[in-house]
Parts: C-alpha cells; sequence; structure tokens
C-alpha cells in the first residue's frame, strides 16, 4: 500500500517518468484486440531513432528472415505486438530518463539501473521459453523491463537523497526494504501505478507488483514467477557474486531448467538489447564455470547444514536427559530413591479418586521408624542413612505391582494398596514387622543394627474420609498410637483409636 503522502507526492509531481504520445498510442492500440499489427507501426514512424533501431533489432538473428526488414512495418511484423511495444516502452524511458539524470550526475546509477532492467526482462522472457509451456514471453519481458520503474518514480520525488536511502544497489533485496522503512512504499508498488497510469494491461501491472516475491515452488514457474526470478538471474551478471546468486536461485529454478542453456541463451542477447537502450553490455560471465562454482557452494552449504543438524539432534539428546533428571528430581527421594513426598501425596489423591468414583477398596499404611534419632546418636549419621536405604529396599520387596511406596518425611514412608481392604493392610504392615525383627536393617563388620517400626493403617471403607488428606492424617494419627502404646505395633482401625 502506498500511504497518502506518497500518494499526493507522486500525484503532484510533474516530472515522473513519461513517456512520448506515440509510445502511450501504441500501448493503447495495444489493449484493442481487434487492432491489427500494422497499425501499431504507425505513431513510431515518426521518432526515427527508435524506428531505426526497430529495424536493426528485427534483423538480428534472433529474429532472422531470410530478406532484411527494411520498413517499420516489416520490423513490427517480426517483433510481434508486444516485443514492439516493450520495446518502444524502453527504448523511450532509457533515452529520456537516462539522459536527463546523467546530465545532473546525481542520484541514482541510472547506467547499472538500466543494464539490470534489460537483462531482467531477457532472463525473464529466456526463462519463459525453457519452460514447458512458454507463458508469453513478450509480456513477461515488458514486466521485468519495468520492474524496477517505481526507483525512478521515487528518485525523481525525493532527489538525491533517495540514492542515499537505499545504499548499495547491488543489493536489491535491500532496497526494497530500505523504501518501505523510509519511503512508507516500495519501489514495485510505485511501478505497478506507473504502469498502470501508462493504460498498460493489468496482467502486467500485476507482475510489476509482485516481482520481488518469491516463486511458491511448483513443479513448473508461471509467468509472474519468471519475472519474479528475473531481477535475481539479472545480479549473476550484475551483483558481483555469481556463484552465490546462483546457488540461492538453485531450488526455484527446479529439475525442469537447463541452467547452462538458460545462462548462454541471455548471455547471447544483452549486446544487442543493450545497443537499443544505448547502454554498455554487462559484463560477460562464465556460465560453465559459474555453475560449478555455486554447486561447490551448494555442497558446502549442505555438509554445513548437516553439522549443524548434527549439533542440534546432540543439544536434544542433551535437552532430553537434563529433562529426565529433572524429573527425577521432582519425583523421587535422593537418598533412598522412592516416590518422594510431593510426587506421593499425588499419585495419592489420584488412587483415591478412583476408589471414590469407582467405589472401590484402597488402603493406607503410615509407618514411621522407631527411636530413630538414637540410631543417629548411636551409630552415626551415615549408618542413619544406610538403615534408610536399606529400609527402602525392604518396602519395594515386600509390595506387589500394585502397591506405592514412598518416603514421606525424614524418617516416614507410605504404602499405598490400591484395591485392598484392611486385612490385607494388616498383612502388609505384619509381613513389614517381621522383616524388621528377623533382619538386621545394617549388618556391617562394625555394626549389626535392629530397626522397628510403629504403624498405622487407614481403609477407605472403614473411614468414610472425605479427602486424601483425611485419610493421610488418619493413618498418621493411628501411628502416632501405636507409639503411643509402645512402638513396634500396628494400630488399624476405629477401635484402636
Ligand atoms: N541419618 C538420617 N537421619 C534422619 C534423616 N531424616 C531424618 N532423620 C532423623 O530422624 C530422627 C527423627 O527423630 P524424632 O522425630 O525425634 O523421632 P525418633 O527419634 O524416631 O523417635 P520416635 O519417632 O518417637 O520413635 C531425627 O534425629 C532426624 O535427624 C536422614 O535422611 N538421615
Amino acid at each position: 500500500m502506498i500511504n497518502d503522502a506518497l500518494r499526493e507526492s507522486l500525484a503532484s509531481c510533474t516530472q515522473l517518468p513519461s513517456l512520448p504520445t506515440a509510445v502511450l498510442k501504441v500501448i493503447e492500440l495495444a489493449q484493442d484486440k481487434s487492432t491489427r499489427l500494422q497499425s501499431i507501426a504507425e505513431p513510431l514512424n515518426h521518432d526515427s531513432a527508435l524506428t531505426a533501431r526497430l529495424i536493426s533489432l528485427a534483423n538480428t538473428v534472433f529474429y532472422a528472415h531470410l530478406r532484411p526488414a527494411d520498413t517499420l512495418r516489416e520490423a513490427v511484423d517480426r517483433l510481434g505486438l508486444e516485443m514492439t511495444v516493450s520495446l518502444a516502452l524502453g527504448f523511450s524511458l532509457a533515452r529520456s530518463y537516462g539522459n536527463r539524470q546523467r546530465s545532473k550526475g546525481l542520484g541514482l546509477d541510472l547506467h547499472y539501473y538500466w543494464q539490470r532492467s534489460l537483462t531482467s526482462a531477457i532472463a525473464a522472457q529466456e526463462l519463459a521459453r525453457l519452460l514447458p509451456e512458454d507463458p508469453e514471453g513478450a509480456s513477461v519481458f515488458t514486466a521485468a523491463l519495468l520492474q524496477d520503474i517505481g526507483m525512478l518514480a521515487l528518485d525523481t520525488i525525493e532527489g538525491p537523497s533517495y540514492a542515499e536511502i537505499i545504499g548499495d544497489l547491488r543489493r536489491h533485496d535491500e532496497v526494497g526494504k530500505r523504501e518501505r522503512n523510509e519511503l512508507g512504499a516500495d519501489h514495485t508498488e510505485i511501478g505497478a501505478w506507473l504502469a498502470a497510469s501508462w493504460g498498460l494491461s493489468r496482467r502486467c501491472c500485476d507482475w510489476i507488483r509482485h516481482s520481488h516475491d518469491s516463486p511458491v515452488g511448483t513443479s513448473s514457474l508461471s509467468g509472474a514467477e519468471c519475472v519474479m526470478l528475473s531481477g535475481r538471474l539479472a545480479d549473476i551478471w550484475l551483483a558481483g557474486d555469481g556463484p552465490n546468486t546462483l546457488a540461492q536461485l538453485d531450488t526455484w529454478l527446479g529439475k525442469g531448467v537447463q541452467r547452462e542453456a538458460l545462462l548462454g541463451r541471455i548471455q547471447e542477447r544483452l549486446p544487442m538489447i543493450a545497443e537499443l537502450l544505448d547502454v554498455e553490455t554487462p559484463e560477460r560471465i562464465d556460465p560453465q564455470r559459474l555453475l560449478f562454482a555455486a554447486k561447490q557452494l551448494l555442497l558446502e552449504r549442505n555438509l554445513e547444514m548437516q553439522r549443524n543438524l548434527q549439533q542440534v539432534d546432540s543439544e536434544l539428546e542433551h535437552l532430553r536427559s537434563h529433562n529426565q533428571q529433572l524429573d527425577r528430581v521432582a519425583r523421587f527421594d535422593p537418598l533412598t530413591h522412592l516416590y518422594n513426598r510431593r510426587h506421593l501425596t499425588i499419585l495419592f489423591e489420584q488412587h483415591f479418586a478412583d476408589a471414590k468414583r469407582d467405589a472401590l477398596e484402597l488402603s493406607l499404611v503410615f509407618i514411621d521408624l522407631d527411636h530413630f534419632k538414637q540410631i543417629n546418636d548411636l551409630y552415626g549419621h551415615h549408618q542413619g542413612d544406610e538403615a534408610l536405604k536399606a529400609f527402602a529396599e525392604l518396602l519395594l520387596r515386600i509390595s506387589d505391582a500394585g502397591t506405592v511406596v514412598g518416603r514421606y518425611g525424614g524418617e516416614e514412608f507410605l504404602a499405598v494398596l490400591p484395591g485392598r481392604e484392611l486385612p490385607e493392610a494388616l498383612a502388609f504392615a505384619d509381613r513389614l514387622c517381621v522383616e524388621l525383627r528377623d533382619h538386621p536393617l545394617v549388618a556391617s563388620p562394625d555394626v549389626t543394627l535392629y530397626v522397628t517400626a510403629s504403624i498405622g493403617i487407614a481403609s477407605l471403607k472403614d473411614g468414610d474420609f472425605e479427602t486424601s488428606e483425611a485419610m493421610i492424617q488418619t493413618a498418621d494419627q493411628r501411628m502416632y498410637l501405636s507409639k503411643r502404646e509402645g512402638r513396634n505395633r500396628v494400630t488399624a482401625g476405629r477401635s484402636h483409636l
């Protein structure tokens, strides 16, 4: 979108790039389907310089006939309607705009500008010719030739500051970005607007507007896409980094396009159109060498990408293992490797909710080791730790697959028995007490350590608990009762409270 201020400047500017009446007339005639090819020649006949150029162009090898064309009518006949219009247009603009600006010695490098425009135009047309269906080569020629015409308009409005704003002409992608930032619109929009004001077809204006977009990348290119790629192809000659430009183009050109043939044909045609527009032919390139260098570049990039991918893979692996570690820290007790209090509570809440919903049994065994402070005091903290670890192993050993055990606090443990009633929970607690009685928790050459436990049991059916916390609290109170009554015992059910 062109902003209001810019639109006003464009509307009030009397010096915008313009076309002679004869060329405007030709454009108008060309829009009319009933126009006979020959009537196109009439308005142009008065422009002797243009006439001479068109005739000489029509006699080049590209439009070769047995007999040379002597008149403009014959030249138009050979060149065809669109091509005549295109060349008349380019010639008139290059003639008037090029000279004026060069004499001032300010602003845009017009010589470079016209070299790029004409190379683009030829590139678009040659690209279109290589495709299985030619999307009207002459039309793409016009749109590609005029794709940057908006730059001339912006240069006229902004004066010498325009060249400063857009910076290095060789970095064409940057030009559009800078125009949008600094002036509120880029030259493709202005160019489309200008082309519409000259009466060029809607399709041509659209192609100019989208000339700097990227192709969508389907198997074959459209006319619009030939125009989109034309400036980038021109940069192979003009931006000073052919292999890189060619490598960037590679994916868009696709398999169907013979690159060497394409570059060769563009190069062959450059001198003749350069002469018509009165600019120097861009320096020749060696397509074969350039393609080889581009291929090397692509290979290097491929390798670089593979290296990056490998790095990303190993970083991902590292993150994954770090996450696993974090997950372990969040769920497990570092000393005993049993579930920690937080995770144990979550799991119990889930079992409690399931049991409530499906009217299932659920029992909870609250275990507190007896006189643990004394163990630490007598044998040292390290032996205390060993005892806790051994107790955790014992818990796991006597638990079946459905039982969930964890460390609830310092020397407190919980066993959650889903689907189990009070008698089964009692059996579990008794087994635990028997194991503790019969086997020392620590048996090293220095220490033999027997530990007892005080246990409280709560079963869902027996308690009518509203919440999981209430059930834990009851089991805890019953464990406390076991302590009060002399430790090393199990308390379960109401009768014990
Ligand atoms: N070695 C070791 N000791 C711990 C750990 N966590 C808690 N303890 C100790 O466990 C002891 C618990 O002491 P108390 O709450 O007084 O209970 P108790 O000595 O077991 O006595 P009762 O519970 O009344 O039988 C404290 O001395 C804590 O330091 C641990 O990870 N390692």
